[in-house]
């Protein structure tokens, strides 16, 4: 499945929801225009059951699935790619091990530098974040918009923020250079359906 190069990239909250609650979910982020998922779950039950339900759902409607953090959980599963953070393992194993059409998307933090190098190195997209305070990651460094119009003048892969970003900061963001949002409560705090179509007007002013 391809990469989108812009738009809403939902990322679950599973805690303390059963895997229909959470599927539901996600199928209404999905209905409300997310382009793509990122299943990361810091205390998963049954994570290899509610991944592979959610491969199956984000298929239906042609987004893809990442799997946060774990290679082999987006190997057994069949998801699109895989994200990895700075202690999740490196790129080029995850790309033998997943195959040249998986999407494998890299944390730079604030880091403009270490972006160039993981494009280099063969990563689908750069994320950098947070943007702004993160009631789901609340010790999350922060980082500066300023990296965002830096990263644009040298990296052409798509570049995704991530951070507290709601409909109403977003396009700062956007302005700057982002090509994709990561929210996480801006989506799932809420009723995702709406809450997802809340953001969609900023692509569509990008694309005016
Ligand atoms: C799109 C996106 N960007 C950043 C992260 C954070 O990854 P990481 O630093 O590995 O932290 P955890 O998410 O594993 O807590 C992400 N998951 N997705
Ligand atoms: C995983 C992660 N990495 C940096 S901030 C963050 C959480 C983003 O969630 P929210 O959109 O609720 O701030
Ligand atoms: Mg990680």
């Amino acid at each position: 499945m391809k990469l989108p190069r812009r738009g809403l990239y939902a990322i679950t909250q599973p805690e303390n929801r059963t895997v229909t609650q959470v599927v539901k979910d996600v199928e209404a982020a999905l209905r409300g225009g997310a382009t793509m998922i990122q299943y990361r779950d810091k205390n998963p039950l049954d994570a290899q059951y509610l991944a592979s339900h959610l491969v199956e759902i984000c298929h239906v409607y042609d987004a893809p699935l990442l799997i946060n953090d774990s290679v082999e959980l987006a190997l057994a599963v069949g998801a699109d790619g895989v994200h990895l953070g700075r202690d999740d393992g490196e790129i080029a194993e995850a790309r033998r091990l997943l195959g040249a059409d998986a999407i494998i998307g890299v944390s730079c933090y604030n880091d403009v530098e270490k972006a160039q190098a993981m494009a280099a190195a063969g990563a689908d997209y750069v994320a950098f974040g947070r943007f702004f305070p993160s009631g789901s990651k609340p010790l999350a460094a922060p980082a500066e918009i300023v990296s965002l119009q830096l990263a644009k003048q040298s990296i052409t892969i798509p570049i995704v923020a991530i951070g507290g970003i709601l409909p109403e900061n977003g396009g700062t963001l956007l302005a700057a250079g982002a090509d994709l949002l990561a929210v996480i409560g801006g989506i799932f705090d809420h009723e995702p359906e709406a809450a997802a179509r809340a953001y969609q007007v900023l692509f569509n002013h990008q694309a005016e």
